[in-house]
């Protein structure tokens, strides 16, 4: 049969939304995939070549800032470090932080709870496998399995930190503790960078907090397994992060890039360090100060996983209007935003594709 023929074969009897059904329904994940001794990946994790094409190039070396927080209350050190913030909140959008408070063992410690956890045997993790992300904690394979053209080779679990976290019972016990001890720190970190995000905008420090963006935390746990062919498909493809800012705790493994211009660029390693970029709520209430930038995961052949934990920061009030701050809009610079509702953004961001087309665009006037 002549190749050709076999392609359009195939395209005809291929029934995608099945296979990603029962994948789903097996409940599983990709960690599951990987144990079941695949040694080719699923056809719907196939990228199409033009997400593909350049994963293989080698991305020019990190320039993601890293910075030193200590000295944050003394006011002369203060203004460098929210010069610096600001800074690269404007250009990159990303940056990492050390001396940023949170004990390394703290971080030691969520990274293995969250290895641990996605390494228990499949029929342990299928008990908690759900997509209701009403409830407290739910964890899959995918938050838009259903609406993209292409999965990634992840799974993540999704915690609600706030306005209160969920009954601790819903919390599985082998990362209970840690995920309240994590809830803690950045929720206070979570502030701190507010206040120098703020200050870095020449808005009163407390104006975040005062619109409820530290109050209703969201916490995203991934894990990255081995995949049998890395050049075919994504971690997590690129995409920008939808609350104000989004704190990231990687472990040692990296394959995380910052799109800058036309180039991707690696996030390095820092030891200790946390990855902080801003996301789309907070490029929209700065009036386009403040840049949310695409970024995306590899997938990796390498027999250690990556894991990372995000925080993602939304505001609690999910009826009142948000749009860009009073204070920086003028004659001169007039708002490039409409107003929304949190509950209007939530709603488009979980019914469409996870991909680079950011909200942003969407408010855009
Ligand atoms: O795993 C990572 O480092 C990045 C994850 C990410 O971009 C996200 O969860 O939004
Ligand atoms: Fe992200």
């Amino acid at each position: 049969m002549a190749p050709a023929a076999t392609t359009n074969k195939n395209t005809e009897t291929y029934d995608r939304a099945k296979d990603i059904k029962e994948f789903d329904d097996a409940k599983i994940g990709v960690k599951g995939l990987v144990d079941s001794g695949i040694t080719t990946i699923p056809r719907f994790f196939l990228h199409p070549p033009q997400t593909l094409s350049g994963l293989t190039t080698p991305p020019d070396p990190a320039l993601i800032p890293t910075i030193d927080l200590s000295g944050l209350y003394n006011s002369h050190l203060r203004s460098t470090i929210v010069g610096k913030v600001a800074h690269a909140s404007r250009q990159l959008g990303f940056f990492q932080i050390i001396n940023h408070g949170i004990e390394p063992d703290i971080l030691e410690r969520m990274i293995g709870a969250i290895k641990v956890f996605n390494e228990q045997p499949a029929e342990i993790k299928a008990r908690v496998y759900r997509r209701e992300m009403s409830s407290g904690f739910a964890f899959f394979t995918n938050v838009d399995l259903f609406h993209s053209k292409a999965a990634n080779w992840n799974d993540a679990f999704f915690v609600r930190l706030g306005p209160s976290l969920p009954e601790l019972d819903e919390i599985p016990e082998i990362l209970r503790n840690e995920v309240v001890e994590w809830s803690e720190c950045t929720k206070k970190l979570g502030e701190v960078l507010m206040e120098l995000l703020c200050e870095g905008l020449r808005v009163e420090k407390g104006r975040l907090k005062e619109l409820s963006f530290s109050e209703a935390p969201m916490m995203v746990g991934n894990y990255y397994p081995y995949c049998p062919e890395p050049d075919l498909t994504m971690g997590v493809k690129s995409h920008t992060d939808p609350g104000a800012l989004t704190i990231l705790l990687p472990n040692h493994i990296g394959r995380l890039q910052v799109k800058d211009g036309l180039e991707w660029l690696d996030v390095e390693h820092v030891p200790g360090a946390l990855v902080v970029n801003i996301g789309d709520i907070l490029q929209i209430l700065s009036n386009d100060e403040y840049k949310s930038v695409q970024h995306r995961v590899l997938a990796s052949s390498s027999d250690e996983p990556r894991v990372s934990v995000a925080v993602f920061f939304h505001p609690s009030e999910k009826e009142s209007l948000y749009g860009p701050l009073q204070e920086l809009i003028s004659p001169e610079k007039p708002a490039l935003f409409q107003q929304f509702t949190y509950t209007d953004y939530n709603n488009r961001w979980y019914t469409k594709e996870l991909d680079g087309r950011s909200m942003v665009n969407h408010y855009r006037l």
